[in-house]
């Protein structure tokens, strides 16, 4: 009998709702001198493909979620990483804010990527800890809410283990660990706007999804005491908050982003290659090189809105989730520079929910009389609270009056202030300022590919990308 020889090539197969999945196949081969010439080739053609990650430090948060980041990252994630060569230096997170510490004390460029397993709360926490770094090796003050911040290099990967997983949504169309991990093995790379938020020159989170006062702030603060109960929580205090059905009383003052083409009211979506985002990408390449000639900030106009909002959003991203899949602004842009300023004014309970459902139909949501969305660069809240606290026209008698209306479900009184809510962290306070930074930070992800239109694309798409 003759010997057969035979290598197995492992690949991305593209399967419907943006889902990948690894697939293999073998070849036989009679002649051993031809199988090894194919297999040295295969390993050349790979060894060129440049932005693969060879090395990778994972945070895994094991209490995410549905408590299940170490099993997925054990069963599902590893053995592709292993598969493709990677090697990995794993951290199980033993408390909140461990991955970011640690991210200020070891070698990060020694590493061609940080995984973070978790959800968007801890995502957040390594995007901390890796543009808090590259700004502290390159000497920029943080604090200084008119720095120019250093772009930050080292991809961050998110396997989604977490309640919400909206960024790992946003950025590749699904939640799923599997499809996550074969884009960090594939290298994508996909640019990431991050806003500076800072209240009185003083630094206090950056954020890349949600930013939200009123409606989505309260339920975070909420939800934070049922941890125990999971992703649910955000239903139980969802419902809660929308019962409440308060409203705030504050300032907005915002610029207009004119630098990108795209408003919030367009019909296309940011997908893969976006056109806007690339546009984005040549004007920041043309600004780092005339950075002396920079247009300053300050000289822009700023337009100001006072009012009574039930919700307040700032989000750079379409902020799409398995919730809602078209998310809160489905024209909102991963990397233009700007993000979508959604103001909710105070409307009756039947209008807000008929708000909400909007998000999860194909109806459009700003078309709502007490619903305005603009494209922003920055912007700033005072809440009334604080400006009347500042002109000391507050007494404490009517704090404790607003404490008291607070627990109140029935009332929707408005002299209590709401709580920011940043990519699902807490902001100590309500007045703040807030700054884009277009494409701080990058991802291994390539945005939303658009749909496959039938089985035969699927097919000739699935050999693509060997691992
Ligand atoms: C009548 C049905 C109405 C349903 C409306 C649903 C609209 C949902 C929009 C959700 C936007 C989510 C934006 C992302 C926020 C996350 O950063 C944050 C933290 O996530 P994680 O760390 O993974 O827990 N999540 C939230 O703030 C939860 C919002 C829940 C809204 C119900
Ligand atoms: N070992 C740990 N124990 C407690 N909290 C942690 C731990 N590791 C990370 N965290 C914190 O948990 C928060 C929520 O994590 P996340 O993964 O986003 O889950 P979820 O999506 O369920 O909110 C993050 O803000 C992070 O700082
Ligand atoms: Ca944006």
């Amino acid at each position: 009998m003759t010997k057969l020889h035979a290598f197995t090539v492992y690949y991305v197969k593209k399967a419907r709702n943006h889902r990948w999945r690894c697939s293999d196949v073998t070849f036989w081969c009679v002649d051993e001198h031809l199988c090894n010439q194919w297999i040295q080739a295969l390993k050349e053609l790979l060894e060129m493909q440049k932005s693969r990650p060879k090395q990778l430090l994972v945070y895994i948060n094991p209490y995410g979620g549905k408590r299940q980041g170490k099993r997925i990252y054990e069963q599902k994630v590893a053995p592709l990483f292993s598969l493709a060569s990677i090697s990995t230096d794993v951290v199980i997170t033993e408390h909140a804010n461990h991955a970011k510490d640690n991210l200020f004390e070891v070698n990060i460029y020694k590493y061609d990527g940080v995984v973070c397993v978790g959800g968007d709360g801890m995502f957040s926490e390594v995007m901390h800890g890796l543009i808090g770094r590259i700004q502290k090796d390159s000497g920029i003050d943080q604090n200084n809410p008119k720095a120019s911040l250093v772009q930050c290099n080292i991809r961050i990967g998110i396997i989604p283990a977490g309640s919400t997983d909206c960024i790992c949504y946003s950025t590749v169309g699904i939640s799923d660990p599997v499809t996550s991990a074969l884009h960090i093995i594939v290298g994508d790379c996909q640019p990431l706007d991050v806003s500076s938020v800072h209240h009185n020159n003083m630094f206090l989170k950056y954020s890349v999804s949600l930013l939200g006062y009123g409606f989505y702030g309260d339920i975070l603060k909420d939800s934070e005491k049922k941890r125990w109960m999971g992703p649910m929580r955000y239903d139980y205090s969802g419902f809660k908050t929308f019962l409440s059905h308060h409203y705030y009383e504050g300032t907005i003052a915002y610029q207009p982003a004119k630098h990108t083409l795209g408003s919030p009211r367009d019909k296309d979506s940011c997908r893969t290659g976006c056109y806007i985002c690339k546009k984005s990408e040549q004007q920041l390449a043309e600004q780092h090189k005339d950075c002396g000639l920079k247009h300053e900030e300050g000289e822009e106009e700023w337009k100001v809105i006072k009012g009574k909002f039930l919700a307040i959003n700032a989000v750079n991203m379409s902020c799409a989730c398995p919730r809602s899949p078209k998310g809160l602004s489905p024209a909102a842009h991963l990397a233009d520079g700007s993000a979508d300023l959604i103001l909710v004014r105070k409307c009756s309970r039947f209008d807000f929910l008929r708000y909400l459902v909007r998000h999860t139909n194909q109806d459009d949501q700003f078309d709502f009389p007490f619903v305005d969305v603009y494209r922003v660069k920055s912007f700033q809240f005072t809440s009334k609270l604080s400006e009347d606290n500042e002109s000391n026209v507050m007494d404490i008698g009517k704090k404790r009056f607003g404490q008291f209306c607070r627990d109140h479900p029935a009332c929707c009184c408005n002299i209590v202030n709401s709580t920011w809510n940043c990519d699902g962290e807490t902001l100590d306070s309500s007045a703040i300022e807030v700054r884009v930074h277009c494409q701080l930070m990058k991802l291994f992800a390539r945005g939303i590919e658009e749909n496959c239109k039938d089985e035969a694309a699927y097919s000739q798409n699935s050999a693509e990308q060997l691992l």
